[in-house]
């Protein structure tokens, strides 16, 4: 695909629902009991697989655009899969799902694509196991093909190495299935924490105290009405691109604000961007807001420690961000990226050099030197990397020739509308 340069972004976008909270009410709509409807759900290709999935267990669920109608089953009402769940290219999807399968009495398997193949999964069948699930697949069940039978589950105090919401997920959902025993997650930094907010909203109990997260057995979900906020990882391409195009202005629409999930706008802070946060809404089990960008001198900065889970997945667009801003940005305590869709650290750090950016890896980060002029012409991969290739085409907006963009259709994993929104308010 080929991208040509802007003269500026300016408009208002509506950003489409967030992909971690779509997958969410989903899952937890099918094992509850009574009718789920979510508005504003993400029909992105990773959504679509947990949909899916739930199907070929058994649930009745009902897309039409946006809206979606589970029909839950309840916690014990899914049906043994007669074909293999194909989680696609979704993380979220294999190991949140891994959790439930955990503590249901039947065989299923689970594949994906052969970015997931790659993706370590003994973070969450380790502690699954311990709890009392069979597990096996590839070296000792860390790589898809996974195989599972559940059954009944014993409580665990289980200590997590990574922050990881989808760790944390997993073992909460494997937890509701105990027999009314606690099961208690503790991590080393404070993950996005979705699954807790939205179990609450389906009646769970959940109890958080500090970095530690516990539930208890036995309790039911009842189905519940989500409306699903606009992604703040969606968003993050707009604000990134809104800072750094000469000439833009641009408003994002019902943009979820998670205090777990906000930290581009710090980021943005820290650099120096003209951002607001406006139209701010707190009633609902999410916070959302509107979030106003205008072009701006941006300045290097360091991100690293408690902050690095709150923006884990934006740090390819505040790469990009950095080769623009003046100075020295660090980006540390990041080794996770190693083990996201790609190697995020090796496919920013390559991607970008070949657009002229002053760019280098580190054992857990980059180092990015600014501001750089981005050169066009060359030839860019998103590697089948969602988020590489949506920062790739906000990076073409900046060179003077065009940009040749291989594997642009990893896009539809979390943003099908990607280059529609983006045409629309290119001058
Ligand atoms: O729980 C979730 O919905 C997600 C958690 C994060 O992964 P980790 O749990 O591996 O950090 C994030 O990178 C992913 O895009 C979505
Ligand atoms: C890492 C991501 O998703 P997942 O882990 O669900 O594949 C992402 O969306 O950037």
């Amino acid at each position: 695909m080929k991208l040509h340069s802007s003269r500026g972004l300016q408009g208002e976008i509506q950003i489409p629902g967030d992909k971690s909270i779509s997958h969410r009410a989903v899952m937890f709509g099918s094992v509850a009991e009574g009718k789920t409807v979510i508005t504003n759900f993400l029909n992105g290709a990773d959504c679509l697989s947990t949909i899916s999935c739930f199907k070929k267990m058994g649930v009745d669920i009902t897309v039409d655009g946006t809206n979606v109608e589970v029909i839950g089953k309840g916690l014990d009402g899914l049906q043994e899969p007669a074909d293999i769940l194909d989680a696609g290219n979704s993380g979220t999807t294999t190991r949140l799902i891994l959790g439930l399968l955990a503590g249901t009495p039947f065989h299923s398997c689970l594949i994906g694509d052969e970015s997931i193949a790659k993706r370590p999964m003994s973070r969450v069948t380790d502690p699954l196991k311990q709890m009392g699930a069979s597990i096996d697949g590839r070296e000792n069940g860390n790589f898809t093909p996974i195989s599972i039978r559940g059954g009944s589950l014993s409580g665990i105090s289980y200590e997590s190495k990574v922050a990881s919401a989808q760790v944390k997920s997993a073992i909460l959902l494997a937890g509701l299935c105990t027999n009314g025993e606690r099961t208690s997650i503790t991590e080393p930094h404070k993950s996005r924490d979705h699954t807790e907010r939205m179990l609450k909203s389906f009646g769970a109990d959940v109890e958080e105290d500090g970095l530690t997260v516990s539930i208890k057995g036995g309790q039911k979900l009842k189905a519940a009405q989500i409306e699903v906020p606009g992604d703040i990882s969606s968003a993050a391409f707009f604000l990134a691109a809104g800072a750094i195009v000469p000439n833009s202005k641009l408003v994002l629409k019902r943009v979820g604000i998670n205090p777990t999930r906000s930290g581009i706008l710090d980021v943005l802070e820290k650099m120096g961007a003209d951002i607001k946060v406006t139209e701010v809404e707190t009633a609902s089990f999410e916070p959302l807001a509107d979030l106003e960008i205008e072009t701006s001198d941006l300045r290097g900065t360091t991100i690293s420690g408690d902050l690095i889970p709150k923006l884990i997945d934006e740090i390819p667009i505040i790469a990009l961000m950095a080769t623009q801003a003046e100075g020295k940005t660090i980006i540390k305590d990041a080794e996770e990226l190693k083990v996201k869709e790609t190697n995020r650290i090796d496919t920013v750090v390559n991607e970008l050099k070949k657009l002229g950016a002053d760019i280098e890896a580190t054992e857990d980060g980059m180092i990015i030197r600014g501001k750089t002029p981005l050169i066009g012409g060359a030839e860019v991969s998103s590697h089948g990397d969602h988020r590489i290739g949506m920062m790739l085409s906000i990076a073409a907006c900046l060179t003077e020739k065009p940009v040749e963009l291989a594997h642009a259709d990893a896009i539809n994993v979390s943003y099908p509308q990607f280059f529609n929104d983006l045409a629309r308010v290119n001058q």
